[in-house]
């Protein structure tokens, strides 16, 4: 059986699982008798930067074309790679003729990828020092990579004999199964089992083990059971268009049509009726006969939202990482086929093979999970402005508050500027209030409910209207603080303090999901009075009951929401008015429209203050303008309260008072003096390895071969350091950084050379990021 990240359909039927036999002795291939004349060069999704010759037999000729997947032998093994090129042999494969050998089989009759797409995953590996079959791997739907094409999923629920004893008897014995158990035990009915165990950062094992106690039921279901956006089929009629919509929509629509590339930055402040402008702009994509592609962040891809498309557009597709397999080749099928015109989707869906790609419209632009965090390192972005280039597309990035890179770029002329400054209907920004915490009297609740905001919110209740608190932290406590040692309680695998989850009444790492009792004397010092120090969301939500008894109260963060439909019933309850105020993570923070909200809270605006990033500012400034978003988006006014203890600054002050220009404008200057994007680049590698002597000597070295390489010219390299986040997992982790201006030739040098150490080295694991947009 095959094996690799292309893996292959297995529509065809499967021999028994039985290991093979294995050979003898490797099989050399004997050598043919004369050089070929043509070789195929494979992509294989192994992070070696190079692809591999292989010759063609004659009964795969002409089958084996560009985009198809084959499956060729590799050492002593096979693989499914992705064909990107055939034609004569190269010198090195003439040298080598003898050890060239055949690919065994072709997998499709016809290409899984075209030219443009093809074409565009190179791309995708030389920007960011990925192999080309990596890039290969991030575009394709998980069954076309995967070795077996999983049909159905497992759905998991906890059994009657599940009881608190049977529960508390796993405590000791098995930690995993515990958590897994006491997590399910709290969620009513069945969860998909692959999104609770990547959650919970467990294998699939401890269900296996809890299923045959008779603990946890396990069933295979066919599809999921929900799916995203099936309500609001219903036709909606388009609101006539305010001009500055309007103007938008023809300075778009117009590329569109007359097959320009161009790309736009769509800023209008929250509520100004930007997703109406992508709406009539694919209307008229559709109309010309092509294509359309809207990204939005994966948190935002919600019923409400895909709504809008689907009472629009007939052809509409969805595309999320929650799909089944075969939803998802479902989906990229009828894409692929043209049957469906419009596909809305999170970052992948830029791949989305559509036929005539007219647009791509990302919703969020700023959005900082638009870059993957793992292997191909790309930003959807970046890959959508190179996309619409290649296949003369236009690119609509959309936002209230643009990334620094979009908005300079749209300063200086990359793309077209467009803005809808002022809110749908003439309605005012929201009145924000910003709340020194520091003196702010500490009462019973002073410490996260000013007297401001406690004022509204009683306001909001007393009038029927509707409150949303916001703190981007979850739990109760985020640390627990001996005040004997002055020590805080540490995961024992990561270098960060465990947070108390009081629901649950156990300490949680948020970095690796292990969980311990709460000591009852410090784990260092043994003195007793360990302190909880701090608030999360579960803090706010209880301190808000306590405050408002009266008041109808839902948490929403990941430990409350585990499936879609929890979330999408929590906001339905809170749009028809079940629920009176709504605490939350990030989660609640984007493409929330509800017209009763009057009352916006940000708890704390200072958790992203002082990250060490230099994007710190910029996300401060974007989550306080985002969250202050949500509130009076219809007739009714809005109050936003900011609490912070750093009143000054200039994120605070400026998202305040609403204005993104000279925020953007303070920020960029302090960027082009440090040599920050947009004005100049990084690159970033970390160095990881149980042994932390080991990953600091070789980022050492690897600095010192920059050095080399680099001192004398433009490039500066930074470090090595430990990274923020120093421990993960038992991990320890070094990195540096190399800064160049934009444009400067160093950058490509830089990056040869760690790209090439880390294909070299084994051991520490090193992870290369171009244009990092995480600096922990
Ligand atoms: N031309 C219009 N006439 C009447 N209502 C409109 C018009 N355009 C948009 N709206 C309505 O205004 C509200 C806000 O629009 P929309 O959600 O598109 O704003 P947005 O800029 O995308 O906001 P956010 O960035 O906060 O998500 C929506 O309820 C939308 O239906
Ligand atoms: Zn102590
Ligand atoms: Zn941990």
């Amino acid at each position: 059986m095959a094996t690799g990240l292309f893996g292959e359909l297995d529509d065809e039927p499967r021999p028994p699982r039985r290991r093979a036999k294995k050979p003898a002795a490797p099989k050399v291939d004997a050598p043919p008798v004369e050089p070929p004349k043509v070789v195929a060069n494979v992509a294989l999704a192994r992070p070696v930067r190079t692809e591999f010759s292989y010759t063609i037999p004659v009964e795969l000729e002409g089958a084996v074309t560009l985009g198809v997947r084959v499956r060729v032998p590799f050492g002593r093994r096979t693989e499914v790679g992705v064909v990107v090129a055939v034609g004569p042999p190269s010198d090195k494969d003439l040298a080598a003729a003898h050890k060239l050998r055949a690919i065994e089989r072709c997998l499709d009759t016809e290409p899984v990828v075209d030219a443009p797409l093809l074409d565009l995953t190179r791309w995708m590996a030389t920007q960011y020092g990925c192999a080309w079959g990596e890039a290969l791997g991030a575009i394709l739907p998980a069954p076309l990579k995967r070795e077996r094409q999983t049909k159905r999923i497992w759905m998991a629920r906890a059994t009657e004999a599940a009881t608190p004893e049977a529960l508390a008897e796993l405590e000791e014995k098995s930690p995993e199964q515990h958590r897994l158990l006491r997590t399910l035990l709290g969620i009513e009915g069945e969860i998909g089992l692959r999104d609770l165990t990547n959650k919970l950062g467990l294998s699939e094992s401890p269900a296996r083990t809890l299923a045959k106690k008779g603990l946890v039921e396990l069933r295979s279901a066919a599809f999921e059971p929900f799916e995203v956006g099936e309500q609001g089929r219903e036709r909606s009629t388009p609101p006539e268009l305010f001009e500055a919509q309007a103007w938008a929509v023809d300075a778009i629509s117009h590329c569109v049509e007359t097959r320009k590339h161009r790309s736009f930055l769509l800023e209008g402040v929250t509520g100004s009726g930007k997703t109406e402008v992508y709406l009539r702009v694919i209307e008229r994509a559709l109309a010309a006969g092509r294509s359309a592609i809207v990204l939005v962040p994966e948190i935002s891809l919600t019923p409400q939202t895909v709504g809008w498309f689907r009472s629009r557009f007939n052809d509409v597709a969805v595309l999320h990482s929650r799909m089944t397999d075969a939803q998802r080749l479902s989906a990229w099928r009828r894409a692929r086929h043209g049957e469906a015109r419009v596909i809305v989707g999170a970052r992948s869906a830029v791949f989305a093979p559509v036929v005539d790609l007219g647009v791509i419209v990302i919703d969020e632009e700023h959005e900082p999970s638009f870059k993957q965090a793992s292997t191909p390192r790309y930003h959807a972005r970046d890959v959508a402005l190179e996309r619409a280039r290649r296949e003369g597309a236009v690119c609509v990035l959309g936002s209230a508050t643009p990334a620094l890179e979009t908005w300079h770029a749209a300063r200086t002329g990359v793309h077209a500027h467009l803005s809808l400054p002022e809110r749908v209907g003439g309605r005012p920004m929201p009145r924000v209030e910003i709340v020194d915490m520091r003196t702010e009297p500490t009462g019973e609740f002073g410490a996260l409910f000013s007297r401001n905001l406690r004022q509204h919110l009683e306001g909001a209740l007393q009038r029927g209207e509707q409150g949303i608190l916001f703190l981007n932290r979850r739990g109760y406590a985020p640390v627990l603080w001996c005040p004997g040692c002055r020590t805080t309680v540490r995961c024992a695998q990561c270098d960060v303090p465990m947070t108390w989850h009081r629901d649950i009444d156990r300490l949680v790492c948020h970095l690796c999901q292990n969980e311990t009792a709460v000591p009852r004397n410090c784990p260092t010092c043994s003195a007793p009075g360990g302190r909880m120090i701090g608030a999360g969301s579960e803090r706010v939500e209880r301190t808000l009951r306590k405050l408002f008894p009266s008041a109808r109260v839902a948490r929403m963060d990941s430990d409350t929401m585990h499936r879609r439909e929890d979330y999408e019933r929590t906001l339905s309850a809170f749009g028809s008015g079940e629920l009176d105020f709504l605490v939350g993570t990030q989660m609640i923070a984007k493409g929330l429209d509800f017209p009763r909200v009057t009352v916006v809270g940000i708890v704390s605006a200072d958790t992203s203050l002082h990250l060490p990033d230099f994007r710190s500012a910029e996300r401060t400034f974007q989550l306080i303008s985002q969250v202050a978003g949500r509130a009076g988006r219809a007739d009714l006014a809005g109050h936003i309260v900011v609490q912070t203890e750093n009143p000054e600054h200039p994120a605070v002050r400026f998202a305040a008072r609403h204005d993104f220009t000279s925020f953007a404008e303070a920020e960029l200057v302090s960027r082009r003096e440090l040599g920050y994007p947009p004005f100049g680049r990084i690159l970033r590698a970390v160095f990881e390895d149980e042994d932390g002597s080991k990953a600091a000597s070789v980022a050492d070295s690897a600095c010192q071969a920059l050095h080399a390489a680099l001192d004398g010219t433009d490039a500066v390299v930074l470090g090595p350091a430990p990274a923020p986040m120093s421990l993960v997992r038992g991990r320890y982790r070094h990195h540096l950084l190399v800064k160049t201006p934009v444009g400067s030739a160093r950058f490509a040098t830089a990056r040869e050379l760690l790209l090439e150490l880390a294909e070299s080295t084994a051991r520490p694991r090193i992870g290369v990021d171009v244009d990092p947009m995480g600096m922990l």
